[in-house]
C-alpha cells in the first residue's frame, strides 16, 4: 500500500559502508552483512523489484587532511559522504522508488533526509533511536557527528562552512522521536526550546507502543497525507534484542515494539524512504552479530510490508 511510490514498487538499496561519524570501527561492515544475510532476496520475496548494484564507494580523505573543526571529528569526510548519499537518495526518491539506506553510522541521515526533502519538501521524519542525535557544534561533548545530524537538518547551532551544502529543509514540527533514553543535557534543552515532539521509553511504557505510534503520527502527520521518512537506529532496540551496535543503552524497545513501528508506518501508505543504521558486526560474539543482522533484515521487511498473517 503506497500513496507516493510508483508501480512496480521498487526498493533501491543504498549500501553505505561508512563509519566516520563515530569512533568504533566495524559499523562500515553493517550494510555488507545485511546484504550477505539475504536482504535483497527477502525483499524480492515480498514482491518488490529490488535495485542494488553494489555498496557505495566513498571517496577517502586521510586523517591528516581532515583535522577536527572545533570538536567535530572527520568533518570533511562526513560532509562529503553525506552529500553523496543525499544525491543518491534524492535521485531514487524523485523517480518514485523507495530508497533503503543501510548504514553505516547515523551521520548518514544528514544525507538521506536531505535527499528525501529535496524530492518531497512536505515530508516528515520519524526517528527511532535511543539517542536524539541533535547535538550542535556548541553542545556536542564527543565531537562524533553521528550524534548531530538532526541539528544540521534543522539549521540550529552555529553553521560549519564545510557543511554548507546541508540546507535547513527540516522544520522542527516535522520530526518526531520514539525510543529515546540517552539524551545529553544540551540536547534536552534543544528539544524543549524548539518544541520538538519526542516519545521516550517512559511514554512507551506508559501508553504502549500502539498509542505512541498513533500520537507520533498525529503530531507530524495529522491528516495522514505527508510522505514519511523513517530513520531507524538499531540501538533503539534493547541491547538484549540488538546487541551488536556502537552505543547500546539498556531499557530499549522490545523485538515486537520495533517491528510494530515499522509495520504501522508501512500500513499508513506514506513511507517514501527508510534508513537502517548503526548495525556494527564487529562488536559482539558471532551469535549476537547474527541476531542483530537478522533483526536489521526483519525490520526492513516489516517496513516494506511483511505481515504476520
Ligand atoms: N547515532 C548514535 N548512535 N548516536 C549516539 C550519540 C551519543 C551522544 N549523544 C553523542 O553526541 O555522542
Ligand atoms: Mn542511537
Ligand atoms: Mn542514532
Amino acid at each position: 500500500m503506497s500513496r507516493f511510490l510508483k508501480e512496480p514498487l521498487t526498493a533501491s538499496i543504498v549500501g553505505c559502508p561508512f563509519s566516520g561519524g563515530q569512533p568504533r570501527p566495524g559499523v562500515d561492515q553493517g550494510p555488507i552483512h545485511l546484504v550477505e544475510a539475504g536482504l535483497i532476496e527477502q525483499l524480492s520475496g515480498l514482491g518488490w523489484k529490488v535495485q542494488f548494484d553494489g555498496h557505495h564507494q566513498f571517496e577517502e580523505i586521510n586523517a591528516a587532511a581532515d583535522p577536527p573543526i572545533g570538536k567535530l571529528k572527520n568533518p570533511r569526510l562526513v560532509s562529503r559522504v553525506s552529500e553523496a548519499v543525499a544525491k543518491a537518495v534524492g535521485g531514487h526518491a524523485k523517480k518514485g522508488e523507495l530508497p533503503v539506506t543501510l548504514g553505516g553510522d547515523h551521520s548518514l541521515a544528514m544525507g538521506t533526509i536531505s535527499g528525501t526533502l529535496e524530492a518531497y519538501p512536505e515530508a516528515c521524519v520519524v526517528w527511532i533511536d535511543a539517542h536524539a542525535d541533535i547535538n550542535t557544534v556548541e553542545t556536542t561533548d564527543s565531537g562524533n557527528i553521528h550524534g548531530m545530524p538532526v541539528s544540521f537538518l534543522l539549521g540550529i547551532g552555529s553553521a560549519v562552512p564545510e557543511f554548507s551544502w546541508v540546507k535547513p529543509l527540516l522544520k522542527s514540527e516535522r520530526i518526531v522521536y520514539i525510543g529515546l533514553r540517552d539524551v545529553d543535557a544540551g540536547e534536552k534543552r534543544i528539544l524543549k526550546e524548539n518544541n520538538i515532539k519526542a516519545f521516550s521509553m517512559h511514554e512507551v511504557d506508559k501508553y504502549g507502543i500502539g498509542k505512541v505510534v498513533e500520537m507520533a503520527l498525529d503530531h507530524v502527520n495529522p491528516k495522514r497525507d505527508r510522505p514519511i521518512h523513517l530513520s531507524f537506529d538499531v540501538d533503539a532496540l534493547d541491547p538484549s534484542v540488538a546487541p551488536s551496535t556502537g552505543t547500546p543503552v539498556r531499557g530499549g524497545l522490545t523485538f515486537r515494539e520495533g517491528h510494530f513501528i515499522c509495520e504501522e508506518i508501512w500500513s499508513s501508505g506514506l513511507l517514501v524512504a527508510l534508513d537502517l543504521m548503526e548495525v556494527n558486526p564487529s562488536l559482539a560474539d558471532a551469535a549476537s552479530v547474527q541476531q542483530t543482522v537478522a533483526i536489521g533484515c526483519s525490520l526492513v521487511r516489516s517496513a516494506l510490508g511483511e505481515t504476520l498473517l
